[in-house]
């Protein structure tokens, strides 16, 4: 896309295109250094997916901030101390440059994903989101290019059957199997936190749960579209999921469809 044309897009557009861009270079990455060492490809695709977006950023939102998995200092508490820019900035870009390396690095595995959130403070008492995109570069969406999900996907009808519970494939909670047992359910592993919300708001998956660890640039973007398409997005407890907070840390969560909210934090409750 020409220069002036990124300068027109707004921010949602924006997030979409800048989603698929890093995606595309995600992709050449892979074909050139094809899966021989695995370490290597993940620590090659972070850095220049994390170059590509910061130096967009850079140019074409010149005054706001950016939290990225990839900065120094990224999981940094600042709750005492020092005081990063995006604690005073309006409008911060949360971003995941690779979420999911581990099936990044994996031939033939396409559940990984670039995440694109944008954090404004004049959304709510304590901030919101206000654009985000998730892209899913090994995917490929209606037009035949690679999958990019915004805030105005349609809802998925809903599914007969026990519930889907995705989950990650590599560290799911403790409690997803007595958790399952409670519900009948049935657990879908997948990686990558993006590509499990997004299971989510396309019916291949009715909830995605998480426990145990996890940081904004994680959930940020999926959530945006989630909440977009009209899904429920939480803590495991029910509380808020806050962005932009002092300490980056943000362990859990449950997305799912809004009918089954309920249940499932009344039977993640009865696990714990
Ligand atoms: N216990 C934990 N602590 C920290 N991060 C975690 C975590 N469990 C999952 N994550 C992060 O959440 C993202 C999705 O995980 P999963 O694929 O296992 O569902 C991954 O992001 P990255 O791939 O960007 O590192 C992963 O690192
Ligand atoms: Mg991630």
């Amino acid at each position: 896309m020409p220069d002036d044309d990124i300068d027109r897009l707004d921010d949602q557009a924006f997030a979409q295109w800048l989603a698929g861009r890093a995606g595309e270079a995600l992709t050449a990455l892979r074909a050139s250094r094809g899966f021989a060492e695995p370490r290597a490809l993940k620590d090659a695709g972070d850095r220049a997916s994390h170059e590509l977006m910061l130096a967009a950023l850079t140019r074409y939102r010149p005054a706001d901030a950016v939290l990225s998995e990839e900065q120094t200092d990224s999981r940094r508490d600042f709750s005492s101390g020092d005081r990063p820019a995006r604690l005073d900035a309006d409008r911060v870009w949360i971003i995941d440059p690779l979420d999911g390396t581990r099936e990044f690095s994996e031939e033939g595995r396409t559940d990984w994903a670039v995440h694109v959130a944008l954090w404004e403070r004049s959304a709510g008492p304590e901030g919101g989101l206000t654009a985000g995109a998730v892209g899913m570069p090994a995917r490929t969406g209606a037009d035949d290019g690679p999958l990019v999900l915004g805030t105005s996907e349609p809802t998925a009808a809903a599914a007969d059957g026990p519930l889907r519970i995705a989950v990650s494939r590599s560290r799911p909670p403790a409690f997803v199997p007595e958790l399952i047992e409670r519900l009948g359910a049935e657990a879908v592993p997948m990686g990558s936190a993006g590509v499990k919300v997004c299971a989510v708001v396309t019916g291949q998956a009715d909830g995605y749960v998480h426990a145990g660890g996890q940081y904004e640039w994680d959930s940020a973007a999926p959530v945006a579209v989630a909440l977009g398409a009209g899904m429920h997005a939480s803590r495991i407890d029910g509380s808020p999921l806050r962005y932009n907070a002092a300490n980056p840390r943000l362990p859990d969560l449950l997305v799912c469809r809004p009918e089954h909210a309920e249940q499932l934090l009344k039977a993640i409750e009865g696990c714990r």
